[in-house]
C-alpha cells in the first residue's frame, strides 16, 4: 500500500507537564532551558552522523537500494520452504521478532499456508535453553526448513552454538542439500561467521559495519526476515526515512520529535525518575517493548562519560502491556515509588474492530458494554489509567501511531533510535558501545575452556568456592 505514509504518527506529552491535577509536572520553560543542550546534541550527532557513526540513519538510503534483491531472495525462498527460523540473539532475534509480531496475523504461524500468503511460519530462536532448541528442531522438518544465522560480530557464543547445532542436524538429514538450508547475515569483513558460510557456500547477507546489533533492525537482518513473511519492507523503510527527515531537518525540542522525547526522558531522570516504563495499548507491539528494553539499557546504561569520568547513568527500561499490565503493575506505578516515566504506545485504528453484542437481559453492570467495540473500551482503559497517573502526580507521555502498519513501525524504530542517540550526547556518554557485557561472555570463554582464558577461569573457581547456600 502506497498511501501508508499519509498517517503520520504523533507524540502527546500532557502528562509529563505541569498542570491543576499535577503540579508536579514540568513546564515549557523547562525544556526550553535545554534548548542549548539540545543544539549542541545536534551539532555533534550531525559531526558524528557525517563520520559514519550513525550509520543506522545514514544508510537507510542505501538499505532501500537493496529491497529488491532482498524480497527476490525472499519470494524465491518462501516457495520452497515451509519454515524459517532465526538464530540470533539482541538485536539480531528482537527486532526481527518486533516487527513481525506487529505486522502479521497475531497467530502467523497456526494459520493455514494459504492465509499465510504461502510463505513459512516464522521462528525465533533467541536463547539456549536446551528444551526449547530440542523441542524446536524436534517439531520442525529440516528438509523444509531454512534457517538464517544472524550475528554482526559473528563471535557470539549463544548464536555459533546454536549454529553448530543446527548445522550437525543439516548435515546429517538433508547431507546433499544441507548449505541451502542456511542463510548468514553478519559482517562483511569481520567474524568467525564469515569463513565458515564462504568455505561451506552458504548465502550471505551484510550488516553494514557502522551498525550495531541493538540499532541494526532496518539493514537485512530485519528487512530478510520481514520479506520472507510478506511485511511490505519498502514502506518500512519508507516510515524509518521519513521520521529520519523530520529528525534531521527539523531544530529545536518542540519541532524534533527526538529532541522532544531525549528532553522529557533526561528532565525526568534528572527529577529521580529512574524507570522507563514502556507500555503499548497493543498486543501486536509487545515484543517491540523487548526491543526498546535492550536499545535503552544497552545504549544508555554506562559506567563513564567521554572524558573517563565514573557518572553511573541509565534509566532501566520496563516491559508493560496494556491492558494486561493494568491488572499487574499498574498499582505500583500510580502508589509505589515515583521513579517511574511510564511511555503509552497506542494505535489510532486497529485493522479489525471486534463489536461487544448488546443483550437487553444483562445486569446493568455489564449492559453498558453492549453496543460498544473492543477498541472503544481498550482505549477508554487507557486514557483512565493516564487520568489516574495524573491524579497520582506521575508522569507519562504518549506515542499515537496512526495505524499498525509498515509506515508506522518504520517511523517508530527511528523514532526510538534517534531519541537513544540524543538521549547518549545528554549524558555525554558513548551509546553505541556495550562494555559492560564484555566480563559476562570472558567469564562464560573461561568456563567453557576456550584457549587463552585459563587464568580466568582459575579466578572463577577460586571465587566460586565460598558460597553462602540454603539447604534442607
Ligand atoms: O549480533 P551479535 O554480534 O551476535 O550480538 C548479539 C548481541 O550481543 C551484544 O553484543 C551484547 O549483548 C548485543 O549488543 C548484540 O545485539
Amino acid at each position: 500500500m502506497n498511501n501508508q505514509g499519509q498517517f503520520k504518527l504523533n507524540i502527546d506529552f500532557t502528562g509529563m507537564m505541569r498542570n491543576q491535577q499535577n503540579p508536579k509536572g514540568l513546564s515549557k520553560e523547562d525544556l526550553a532551558d535545554l534548548q542549548n543542550l539540545l543544539q549542541q546534541a545536534q551539532t555533534s550527532l550531525n559531526t558524528r552522523w557525517q563520520a559514519g557513526e550513525l550509520d543506522f540513519s545514514k544508510l537507510l538510503p542505501a538499505m532501500k537500494d537493496q529491497v529488491s534483491e532482498i524480497v527476490d531472495y525472499a519470494d524465491n525462498v518462501a516457495g520452497r520452504f515451509e519454515n524459517f527460523v532465526v538464530l540470533g540473539i539482541g538485536g539480531s532475534a528482537l527486532g526481527p521478532l518486533a516487527v513481525h509480531q506487529a505486522l502479521t496475523h497475531y497467530y502467523y504461524n497456526e494459520l493455514p499456508s494459504e492465509k499465510r500468503g504461502n510463505r513459512p511460519r516464522f521462528y525465533v530462536l533467541d536463547n539456549i535453553d536446551p528444551h526449547r532448541v530440542h523441542e524446536l528442531l524436534e517439531m520442525l522438518d529440516p528438509d523444509k526448513t531454512l534457517f538464517n544465522v544472524i550475528s554482526k560480530s559473528g563471535n557470539t557464543s549463544e548464536t555459533m552454538a546454536q549454529f553448530l547445532v543446527v548445522r550437525d542436524m543439516l548435515r546429517r538429514r538433508c547431507p546433499d542439500t544441507y548449505a541451502e538450508h542456511i542463510v548468514v547475515t553478519t559482517d562483511k569483513a569481520k567474524g568467525n561467521l564469515l569463513p565458515i558460510a564462504e568455505k561451506e557456500g552458504f548465502r550471505r547477507f551484510v550488516i553494514p559495519q557502522g551498525i550495531g546489533g541493538r540499532f541494526s533492525e532496518l539493514t537485512p537482518v530485519g528487512l530478510l526476515a520481514a520479506a520472507i513473511c510478506s511485511i511490505d519492507i519498502e514502506q518500512l523503510l519508507e516510515g524509518a526515512l521519513s521520521m529520519d527527515r523530520w529528525v534531521r531537518e527539523t531544530q529545536g525540542v518542540f519541532s524534533n520529535p527526538a529532541q522532544l522525547r531525549a528532553a522529557l526522558a533526561y528532565l525526568s531522570w534528572q527529577k529521580g525518575k529512574n524507570i522507563s516504563v514502556f507500555m503499548p495499548y497493543a498486543d501486536g507491539l509487545k515484543t517491540m517493548a523487548d526491543w526498546y528494553a535492550q536499545l535503552w539499557a544497552e545504549s544508555l546504561g554506562k559506567s563513564y562519560d567521554r572524558q573517563g569520568r565514573v557518572i553511573n547513568v541509565g534509566q532501566t527500561p520496563v516491559k508493560a502491556l496494556g491492558v494486561t499490565d493494568q491488572h499487574s503493575q499498574v498499582q505500583l506505578y500510580v502508589e509505589g515509588p515515583d521513579d517511574k516515566v511510564i511511555t503509552f504506545v497506542t494505535v489510532e485504528k486497529f485493522r479489525e474492530s471486534q463489536a461487544i453484542p448488546s443483550d437487553p437481559e444483562l445486569p446493568a453492570d455489564i449492559q453498558f458494554l453492549g453496543g460498544r467495540t473492543l477498541e472503544e473500551l481498550l482505549s477508554a482503559e487507557q486514557k483512565a489509567t493516564e487520568y489516574a497517573l495524573t491524579l497520582a502526580q506521575r508522569l507519562h507521555q504518549k506515542i499515537v501511531l496512526p495505524r499498525l502498519n509498515a509506515h508506522a513501525i518504520g517511523q517508530l524504530l527511528l523514532l526510538l533510535e534517534w531519541e537513544t542517540a540524543y538521549m547518549g550526547e545528554l549524558f555525554n556518554i558513548n551509546a553505541y558501545d556495550q562494555p559492560g557485557v564484555e566480563e559476562g561472555k570472558n567469564g562464560t570463554y573461561a568456563l567453557m575452556g576456550r584457549k587463552g582464558y585459563e587464568g580466568r577461569k582459575q579466578e572463577i573457581e577460586e571465587y566460586a568456592k565460598i558460597r553462602y547456600r540454603l539447604e534442607e
